[in-house]
């Protein structure tokens, strides 16, 4: 089933890299560039586009292009993707500027609103006319957001799919398994965005990284080949004893691929193995083992693995693949996973649900069909239907079997090859036998760029250029921005933690934390790059009186957006450092001149806020939903 390809064992050695830039459009767009600069795992030029200022002001890409700058006054296009299309076609000089001289450029953009749906098209067609590959990273709206973003989301979408050398759809729909239900949206939101940008992560190494069997451009393509198709995307990564196995497991635990369900169904599937140089061939053989119990054998596998030095001990699996929007309809209607969230308005009960649900009336044994054919124990019963009796299963719909159990039978520990037996069978030479180069020292990979390197200045000084016909507003100087600067260095361990989060958050509840040891006292270190307490700051002390929540009069939702827009600067909890990349003019005091009024709506007059219910604001980027402070 595996081929391994001996021919693209070794790179060229003067090849040079492939130079990859990734654009966030919209405010989608801009969260996951956050969250891959927070990560510096991606080495590729960072661009942020929107036509929103206040949302560019906080984003941490370094190059940032205001879009439309004369045309929108530097507001959003308020979910109208005619405006965010319009905006982009004025700053295309700028958007051609900062992507060309790319191999690849990732276009990666939330779709429904206005800005991602209408400008993301635009910038794919500049990006494939300065001969890049084209890779569209796009998010479906939640149900819950309305036909009409889910319209508009179709509507660009069939654009982008025109444009696209390859095209990564996750529904927001499916991602809401990556949370509890009881955690807030922006929880939710955070874990998509984070699930999004391990994506761009592991097929920008995919294409780039040298690799021992090396992955190309073509086979991500035929991954994703799937007319209207839905992106199976896993990826998990681990460290210790059996770190493939853990590493494959969590892979598989990705909600977009229903936990190693879907893989089922698929034709074409992408499976990316990468590590340290302490990568062993065993282990690659035992996770490939592992997961052919996942994949038919008519399953066309595209391999690949990739020994990178900075991965250290961590081992990683990717999985990408892709399904027809309607084959995923027919399996999600034939037996819904435990934690989706639900496509219809009908409650669907969770796992955690499940953990939380009162025992069944009368105490059922619990029978366990045989591990050949996995049935789920029959105390699962009352989570699906509280009312029926725990020894009736539903008959029409049998969902899958709880996580730990089919986990547990598909990872059985006799087939498992511990570390151990790894490290023992590798001593007796049988698999250097069979490859030797793997083994080779000679065979260690130069070691990689560093993530931090340097971006390639792209960033655009002023926008001056754009014409004011057509405008919908009044003339106002255009907002500059300040040359790109270097980006601003984050504290590493802050990333750790978070990865560890998300890497356990995924279906288990988190284990009681054990009690705090004393800490040592800090040892000292010496940095030469600015540390992320250089920028934290205490949350500001409280005012001297409780202040009134700022009223938003429900009279339009327009109303809303600019009460929200013209908060005073005490409300904004945000002060960027000196050397970030700003607009000169911060978004409040530029939108607080627009006096905007009702009459002044014009292409506005059906926007709707970017308000969930309870009033959490959709547009908050990456790190202020992490609750970061930045100070200058
Ligand atoms: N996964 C994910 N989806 C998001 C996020 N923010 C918004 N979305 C989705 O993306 C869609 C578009 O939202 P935005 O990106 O904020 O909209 P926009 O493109 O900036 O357009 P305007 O706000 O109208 O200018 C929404 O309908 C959500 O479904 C996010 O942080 N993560």
């Amino acid at each position: 089933m595996v081929e391994y390809d001996r021919q693209s064992l070794r790179e060229e050695p003067n090849k040079p890299a492939l130079r990859t830039c990734i654009v966030g459009i919209g405010g989608a767009g801009s969260n996951v560039l956050d969250r891959i600069t927070l990560d510096r795992t991606v080495d590729a030029q960072l661009v942020c586009m929107h036509t929103d200022i206040r949302v560019l002001g906080h984003a941490m890409a370094p190059t940032k292009i205001q879009l439309g700058a004369e045309l929108m006054r530097g507001v959003g296009a308020g979910g109208d993707p005619d405006l965010g299309r319009e905006a982009a076609m004025y700053s295309r000089d700028e958007i051609r500027q900062a992507i060309e001289g790319h191999d690849i450029v990732f276009i990666c953009a939330g779709l429904g609103g206005g800005t991602g749906s209408g400008a993301a098209p635009v910038v794919a067609e500049i990006a494939k006319s300065t001969n890049s590959l084209v890779y569209i990273t796009a998010t479906m709206p939640f149900s819950f957001e309305g036909r009409r973003r889910l319209n508009q989301a179709e509507e660009a979408l069939q654009q982008l799919q025109k444009r696209a050398d390859a095209l990564i759809l996750f529904e927001n729909n499916r991602m809401g398994e990556l949370t509890l239900p009881k955690d807030g949206i922006q929880k939710a939101f955070a874990q998509a965005d984070q699930l999004i940008a391990q994506s761009l992560r592991a097929v920008s190494t995919i294409v780039s990284m040298p690799g021992l069997v090396k992955l190309g451009l073509d086979d991500l393509t035929s991954a994703l080949s799937t007319s209207n198709g839905r992106c199976l995307f896993g990826f998990g990564e681990a460290r210790g004893q059996n770190r493939g196995t853990e590493a494959l497991k969590r892979a598989l635990k990705s909600p977009l691929i229903d936990q190693g369900r879907l893989l089922h169904q698929t034709k074409t599937l992408l499976v990316h193995i990468a590590g340290g140089e302490t990568l062993t061939l065993m282990e690659v053989d035992a996770i490939m083992k592992q997961l052919g119990r996942h994949v038919p054998d008519h399953t066309h596998i595209l391999f690949g693995v990739a020994v990178d030095a900075k991965l250290g001990e961590t081992i990683s699996v990717t999985l990408i693949s892709s399904l027809g929007l309607a084959q995923l309809n027919t399996i999600a209607a034939a037996a819904p996973p435990a934690n989706m969230l639900p496509l219809t308005d009908r409650p669907m009960p969770s796992m955690a649900d499940a953990v939380a649900a009162p025992p069944a009336p009368a105490p059922a044994p619990k029978v366990r069909a045989p591990a050949s054919r996995p049935t789920p124990p029959v105390a699962a019963a009352p989570a699906m239907s509280p009312a029926a009796p725990a020894t009736s299963p539903s008959p029409v719909r049998a969902g899958p079997p709880p996580f730990e159990d089919s986990m547990d039978m598909l990872f059985k520990e006799d087939e498992i090859i511990s570390q151990s037996s790894l490290t023992h069978l590798e001593s007796q030479g049988s698999y250097k036998a069979e490859a030797p180069e793997l083994f080779s020292e000679s065979f260690a990979p130069a070691p990689a760029a560093s993530v931090s390197a340097p971006v390639a200045p792209a960033s655009v000084a002023a926008y001056t250029t754009a014409p004011a016909h057509n405008s919908p507003f009044p003339p106002a100087p255009a907002a500059e921005m300040v040359p790109e600067q270097p980006p601003v260095a984050y504290e590493e361990e802050e990333y750790y933690e978070e990865e560890t989060q998300v890497v356990s958050s995924t279906y288990e509840p988190e284990p009681e934390p054990p009690a705090p040891e004393p800490a040592p006292a800090p040892a000292p270190v010496v940095r030469d790059r600015p540390r992320i307490e250089d920028f934290i700051q205490a949350a500001p002390p409280p005012p001297p009186q409780p202040q009134q929540p700022v009223s938003r009069p429900p009279t339009s939702p327009l109303a809303a957006v600019v009460a929200r827009t013209n908060l005073p600067p005490e409300d904004m909890a945000y002060a960027p450092p000196p050397n970030m990349v700003m607009p000169k003019k911060l978004a409040g005091e530029a939108q607080s001149d627009l006096g905007f009024s009702n009459q002044d709506r014009g292409r506005f007059k059906d926007t709707e806020p970017a308000l969930a219910s309870g009033g959490e604001d959709l547009d908050v980027p990456t790190w202020m939903r992490l609750k970061r402070k930045l100070k200058r």
